[in-house]
């Protein structure tokens, strides 16, 4: 599975200690953050995060673009709700199409952690079928 993981500023000792905590379960999956969030996950855990640009220069609506695309399977973005951002459309774009999409989205840790746990065991298998779907109609 292609999972995105991002985070505003408030949030990142969150996911740096959530991707620490389910690096056994996140190091069997392909991950892709915004900027700053790969660069903290991957020098905090070890993890390997494929890196699109910084969130407020353009890295959400990368991940937007791939979802799109169905490239993307999961999204796990630690939203700070009490800071205004200046990229604040680009934040709404990507919920939009996550849901424009149906994929799987998580914007805290607890909602996070049932998904992890879904991963683990097994629960987002659904996702690889629909992809296969989608593959033999190309
Ligand atoms: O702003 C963000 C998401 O909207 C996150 O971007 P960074 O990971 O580059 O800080």
């Amino acid at each position: 599975m292609n999972i995105a993981l991002i985070a505003h500023d408030e949030k990142k000792q969150e996911i740096i200690h959530f991707a620490t905590a389910y690096k056994h379960i996140l190091e069997k999956h392909e991950l892709f953050a915004t900027g700053t969030t790969g660069k903290k996950i991957s020098e905090a855990s070890g993890l390997d995060v494929f890196r699109f640009q910084s969130g407020p220069v353009g890295g959400d609506q990368q991940i937007g673009a791939k979802i799109a695309q169905d490239e993307m399977d999961m999204v796990i973005f630690f939203r700070d709700p009490l800071t205004a951002q200046p990229h604040e459309p680009d934040v709404s774009a990507l919920l939009r199409i996550c849901d424009v999409h149906r994929i799987p989205l998580a914007t805290n840790l607890a909602s996070a952690e049932i998904f992890i746990r879904g991963l683990e065991r097994g629960d987002f298998e659904w996702r690889e079928i629909i992809k296969e779907k989608l593959a033999k109609k190309d």
